[in-house]
């Protein structure tokens, strides 16, 4: 079995496949690194042979993790690392080490998807990331701003009379219509500044490419967007498939 572990500012997103044809044994979201191991030791049946694994942590916290899942479950574990290029895509950045490598993987695996032609990566993590591929593999670069976390937590923070719980919130987000309580209010705007967002990285990458470009919408929020873009791929495990072209194992 092959573990794969997405490793992101708040959550890790792990699962377990059964080969490598890609049959799934398990899967999960976890904020932290003993959360990971519960669950994991929690799995009947779990024998893993090999792990690999997206990092855009620091490199001892990366390197922490690494070291507890060789002694736990004896396996040798893969670190995806920054390329220039790969799988027929070229990086964008002045300095190609510093673009997120889990940016780089959903660019892999969209252009790999999207056989050809260009894309539009976009990613509702806690950022939110955009990365444009042409149809050559050029990456012409992206946007980060803040995600939906960050936008509620930085009005939280800095205001006395915004609070609320994840359940008002949650609730909230049933409609976009004008909010008329403050959970209400905070939600939907959060959310459409969101939607807005999509909406104008489709108008760029419109304007570059006429009709002809294929929209991934991948991360935990892409559920609050995918409606504004009906003709978007959304692909939930888009940064596994990239991390599989990366770390290829035989
Ligand atoms: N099953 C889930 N578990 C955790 N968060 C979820 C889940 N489903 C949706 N979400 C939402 O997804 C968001 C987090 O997204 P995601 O897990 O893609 O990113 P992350 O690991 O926090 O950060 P990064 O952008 O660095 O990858 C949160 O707003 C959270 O509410
Ligand atoms: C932007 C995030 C936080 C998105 O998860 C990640 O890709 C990251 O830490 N990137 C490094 C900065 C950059 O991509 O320019
Ligand atoms: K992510």
């Amino acid at each position: 079995m092959i573990l794969e572990l997405d490793c992101g500012n708040s959550f890790i997103k792990w699962r377990v496949l059964k080969s490598a044809l890609g049959i799934l044994f398990a899967e999960g979201v976890v904020d932290s690194d003993l959360a990971l191991l519960e669950s994991l030791r929690a799995l009947d049946g779990l024998s893993l042979r090999r792990c690999r694994l997206v990092s855009v942590r620091t490199t001892e916290e990366t390197d922490a993790l690494v070291d507890v899942l060789e002694r736990e479950f004896a396996i040798s574990v893969v670190r995806a690392t920054s390329a220039k290029e790969m799988s027929g895509v070229r990086n964008g950045y002045e300095d190609y080490q510093r673009l997120g490598l889990d940016r780089w993987l959903a660019m892999l695996g969209g252009f790999h998807l999207a056989s050809g032609k260009a894309c539009l990566v976009l990613d509702f993590g806690t950022a939110v990331t955009a990365d444009f591929v042409g149809a050559d593999g050029e990456h012409l670069g992206g946007f980060i701003c803040p995600g939906m976390p960050l936008m509620r937590d930085q009005l939280r923070t800095h205001t006395r009379k915004i609070r609320y719980g994840d359940q008002a919130a949650e609730r909230a987000l049933s409609s976009t219509a004008p909010g008329r309580t403050t959970v209400e209010a905070v939600e939907r705007g959060c959310s459409l500044m969101l939607r807005g967002f999509v909406l104008t990285q489709m108008e760029m990458a419109r304007a570059s490419w006429g009709e002809s470009f294929t929209v991934f919408i991948t991360g935990g929020d892409a559920q609050l967007v995918a409606d504004v873009a009906p003709d978007a791929r959304v692909v939930p495990d888009l940064v596994f498939v990239g991390l599989a072209m990366a770390c290829p194992f035989s």
